[in-house]
């Protein structure tokens, strides 16, 4: 008998990501049930996506007492005989001093709320400090436990793929080289996985692909030893108004409390980069006063362009996925199958990589008739000889557009400012970053806000490792582009699609921040838009002061006219007489109309006011043309010239501005 330790043993995949579940997002209960959710959410998404349909999704988390769910499980409800061996027993004497503290520090915060306003910034801290202290010092309930649905309008499933789709870990349709949100063929299977451990409940689906005249309807579970669906029944009823779609329901175990605000910032900023989707999320808890009801409703019927099956550029390929290319491919020939087998390589170039191998390979071979040692060879050649980069036409960002309107439409800020980068490549994928930057707005704190995209996903968790986070923080200069980093309300938005995101991790969390490539493209986009921004703030700053300039000029006019014309309507009752009448007839004009009246302290300020007004006009105007006019309030206007002689003059000065006619390079005079 072998020593301990010294067995073999195997593990199927999914036990593997059972027994570490949280490698895939499933950490705790808390986090379990908002990786289930978003899990479900962007399959949802892949599939009304696929097939151009503008998503329609409903989420339910319908909370179950551990009463019911014993029900569900046919399990018999005992009372309990014993108090005191249950975590939730609390004693008289615990719960009185509890109840007291919370009353303590609800009359300290209704104080705070008095001085400072509700919705202050100090006292909603001040509310979740407290939320926090009443969750830790309640005695520990019984488990919570949570029934998800999601509900979409996609593609469906085909009756006979759902066992293995749903109930086999790493497995599913989103292999190839194209953007998906989902890649592993791991997150529908986790919560299944996580709803076996924890409830011991399987799944139930029910789906239809389009103009399908049945629902399949399935209840299955894992058989995490051996990685295989277990089928518990299968139905297929009718489908008479032929609808499209999946909805798959799963009971697990989570923490609502703890996550809720997790849950909604989620959906708030899915909402924000798929601005063509509604989202219908309800929580339906035991006490009404605790639902939940919110719609993120769809703001456009704007689709981005679906993303394109592209294929693997050389650059990225390794030996194993030759090999696996080889055994599938249709190309009878060498030549053929790299020519069709990977983007960027022509007929010809695939001719001339042939013969640059040199070791007896022939375009017109088998490519099954490949030697290991001819494959080695390729697999060198491929990686040190020069091809095009992929383009990223495969790619589907989400657009200025759509991301420009999501913002808006969540967080109302006073400006944005948007990018979209070229096509770059990393390891023979390629990928794009889209970025916005928003000063001001509803729900957002001082200082820098990171929203991170992947895919058009959010990514919510482990932001301090992830190089857009780590760029937009450290790698820009705010202040360079008139942003104040620590009082400004900064939103930073940075969505990277790719046919492959360099995840750190199968939970899809984080990007690293050690590829030069993508720092380069985050940094360069969030650049771009810090300087639309710094010119649209240099407006309405120099707005701002002029309009501040005025009312600090205008402020004491009403005064100084109710003086001014005090003197004048003395002056004019009573007219000088002797040596002072010859220096007073001077004044004559001006006291005339005061005398009849036609001149009054109205007039005067109306005046004045109108005077000053265009001083500081001229002013403002002077100042501009000796700073140099700024480069976004300059406009090139091209006139025709009336004759073929033309005096290219000094400028004009009008009141609004200041026309300076230029001859167009290269024209004669
Ligand atoms: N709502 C849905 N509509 C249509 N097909 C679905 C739906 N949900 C899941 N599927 C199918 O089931 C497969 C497996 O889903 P699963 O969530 O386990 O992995 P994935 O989405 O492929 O990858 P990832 O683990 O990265 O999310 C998917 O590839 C897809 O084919």
């Amino acid at each position: 008998m072998g020593k301990k330790g010294d067995v073999l043993q195997q593990k199927s995949p999914a036990e593997f990501f059972a027994e570490n579940k949280n490698i895939a997002g499933f950490d705790n209960p808390g986090k379990c049930l908002y990786t289930t959710i978003r899990e479900l959410v962007e399959n949802s998404l892949d599939a009304a996506e696929s097939i151009s349909a503008l998503p329609d999704i409903d989420i339910t988390v319908e909370e179950i007492s551990q009463k019911q769910l014993n029900r569900i499980r046919g399990i018999e409800n005992h009372d309990r005989l014993d108090e005191e061996l249950y975590h939730d027993f609390e004693t008289d004497d615990a719960r009185k001093k509890r109840l007291a503290k919370e009353a303590k520090d609800q009359e300290r915060l209704d104080k705070l709320t008095a001085k400072k306003g509700e919705g202050s910034v100090a006292v909603e801290a001040r509310k979740k400090d407290l939320d926090a202290k009443r969750v830790a010092a309640a005695p520990k309930g019984a488990k919570q436990f949570y029934r998800v649905t999601v509900k979409d309008n996609g593609m469906g499933m085909r009756h006979e793929d759902i066992p293995n789709l749903l109930g086999r870990v790493l497995s599913g349709t989103k292999y190839g080289v194209k953007q998906t949100r989902g890649k592993f063929g791991l997150g529908a299977k986790m919560a299944l996985i996580w709803s076996k451990m924890s409830t011991g409940l399987p799944i139930e689906i029910k789906a239809a692909r389009r103009n399908q005249n049945f629902i399949s309807h399935y209840k299955l579970d894992i058989d995490i030893h051996k990685n295989e669906p277990n089928v518990h029944w299968v139905k297929q009823p009718d489908n008479p108004d032929k609808w499209h779609g999946a909805e798959l329901s799963v009971i697990i175990a989570g923490n609502w409390q703890y996550y809720r605000a997790k849950i909604i910032k989620y959906l708030r900023q899915i909402a924000v980069i798929t601005p063509y989707a509604q989202f219908n999320f309800q929580f339906k808890a035991d006490d009404e006063k605790s639902s939940l009801d919110v719609t993120f409703i769809r703001r456009t019927d704007k689709m981005p362009e679906p993303p394109k099956d592209t294929k693997h550029h050389p650059a990225s390929v390794d030996l194993e996925l030759i090999k696996r290319l080889i055994n599938i491919t249709k190309c009878t020939t060498l030549q053929q199958f790299l020519a069709r087998e990977f983007s960027s390589i022509s007929k010809d170039y695939a001719g001339r990589l042939i013969s640059e191998m040199r070791i007896d390979a022939d375009p017109s071979m088998a490519p099954q008739d490949l030697t290991e040692k001819q494959i080695v060879r390729m697999h060198q050649l491929l990686h040190e000889a020069k091809f095009k980069d992929p383009d990223g036409s495969h790619l589907s960002p989400a657009g200025e557009y759509n991301l420009r309107l999501g913002i808006t439409k969540e967080l109302h800020p006073d400006m944005v400012a948007t990018h979209q980068g070229e096509a770059r490549v990393l390891e023979g994928h390629s990928f794009i970053v889209e970025a916005a930057v928003s000063v001001g707005g509803r729900d957002i704190k001082p200082g820098i806000n990171v929203y991170r995209f992947a895919n058009r996903i959010p990514l919510l968790f482990e932001g301090g490792s992830d190089v857009i986070t780590k760029t937009a923080l450290k790698r820009i200069n705010w202040n360079s582009y008139k942003i104040n980093q620590s009082s400004d309300k900064v939103g930073v938005f940075v969505s990277v699609v790719s046919t492959k995101i360099p995840y750190k991790g199968a939970g899809k969390e984080y990007i690293a921040d050690d590829m030069d490539e993508m720092v380069a493209a985050v940094k360069h986009a969030i650049q771009q838009c810090c300087v639309q921004l710094k010119v649209k703030i240099a407006k309405a700053q120099a707005a701002r002061e002029q309009k501040q300039r005025r009312k600090n000029l205008t402020k004491y006019i009403p005064n100084a006219c109710a003086a001014v014309f005090t003197v004048l309507r003395t002056m004019a009752d009573h007219p000088a007489s002797g040596p002072k009448r010859h220096a007073l007839e001077a004044a004559h004009d001006i006291l005339r109309p005061v005398k009849r009246q036609e001149t009054d302290e109205g007039t005067l300020i109306t005046s004045l006011t109108e005077y000053v007004q265009r001083i500081d006009t001229d002013m403002a105007l002077e100042y501009q043309m000796q700073q140099g006019m700024a480069e976004g309030t300059r406009q090139s206007w091209y006139l025709v010239p009336q004759s073929v002689q033309h005096e290219y003059g000094p400028e004009m000065q009008a009141s609004c501005c200041v026309i300076r006619v230029l001859q167009p390079d290269g024209m004669g005079a």
